[in-house]
């Protein structure tokens, strides 16, 4: 049944990242079968075009996945690849993630062209980063340091470092290491610094649903344990009815065959955190995941969610 599909058609943003990701899908796909002819049709998404405004303000679910979504429903694509991090954690029913790929390094790294860490910034220094998430941690840990907007993709967020504008700016690594500018990282944030985002360092290639022989053709890159961890982290984000507009963090990782699942939610201005870490055998993530939502619900997680949406309208 595989071997039937002979023609497929990949849809990828623009950007510099997306088009390595599409690329890097190609390559593995076409050394697992040979015969086929892989096409990569860029297109750009609503996210892409508008950088004036930090993700929560503009609102809105699937920023960077909508138009992607189109070409599928369309038929001029068969599959799309995207960042896990940027797909939302409810998806139309049309649609399915058939592969999750093995996990990038799924930390926050710290760019700058002068400081080694957060640790070495001045009081007053400015760090460059529009995500809730990170600003609300940064904010928690270092209160003495500014938090100021960059959005753009990561070539655009290198060069406004580059310009002079902030003392240091939040990237995820992934994103560097797969550009090939590990260079630029000073350090890495670790997990009490900065949790990742829920998805962070994986890719994800959506399809439509009730493509049988896709699916199978793409099982040959899906990656179980990878697979395990973020769907526990997108569970988590379910529950709390988390997106772009609300500093929420999960973040999930196996070793020694034990699945930990740490959480947390934050206000922006970092004054209030819901935190939890809960673990158990990989296969019960959803379980694990459910602990874990419930804890941080205790804590009162949903007021803060509550609050930050409200400030964001
Ligand atoms: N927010 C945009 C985005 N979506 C995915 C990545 C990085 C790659 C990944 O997480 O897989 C980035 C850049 C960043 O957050 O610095």
């Amino acid at each position: 049944m595989v071997l039937s599909i002979k023609n497929l058609r990949i849809a990828t943003r623009e950007s510099r990242l997306a088009v390595w990701q599409a690329e890097y899908v190609k390559q593995r796909l076409t050394s697992v079968f040979p015969h086929l002819n892989v096409e990569l049709v860029k297109m750009t998404t609503k996210g892409d075009k508008i950088i004036d405004r930090s993700l929560s303000k503009i609102g809105g679910k699937g920023l960077f996945t909508k138009e992607l979504e189109n070409s599928l429903l369309s038929g001029e694509c068969d599959l799309a690849v995207h960042s896990l991090k940027d797909v939302p954690v409810e998806m139309q029913d049309h649609f399915e993630i058939a592969c999750i790929m093995k996990r990038e390094n799924p930390m926050d790294a710290f760019v700058s062209n002068v400081y080694k860490s957060l640790y070495d910034l001045p009081a007053g220094s400015i760090v460059g980063t529009s995500s809730l998430r990170r600003e609300s941690q940064i904010r928690a840990k270092f209160p003495n340091l500014q938090v100021m907007p960059l959005r753009g993709n990561l070539d655009t967020r290198i060069r406004r470092l580059d310009e002079g504008m902030y003392s240091g700016i939040i990237l995820a690594a992934a994103g560097l290491k797969r550009l090939g500018m590990m260079n630029r990282i000073k350090s890495f944030l670790s997990i009490d610094e900065s949790l990742p985002a829920v998805g962070q360092g994986a890719l994800a290639i959506e399809i439509l649903k009730n493509k049988y022989a896709l699916k199978e053709m793409l099982s040959y890159l899906h990656d179980d344990e990878t697979s395990m961890c973020v769907t526990a982290e997108r569970l988590v984000s379910e529950s709390l009815g988390g997106s772009c507009q609300v500093p929420l963090a999960a973040h999930a990782w196996i070793v020694h065959d034990t699945l930990h699942l740490r959480g947390l939610v934050a206000k922006s201005d970092g004054s209030k955190v819901a935190y939890t870490e809960c673990e158990g055998p990989p296969e019960d993530y959803k379980v694990i995941a459910q602990r874990v939502s419930m804890e941080l619900k205790n804590q009162g997680a949903q007021e803060i969610i509550n609050a930050s949406l409200g400030i964001n309208e």
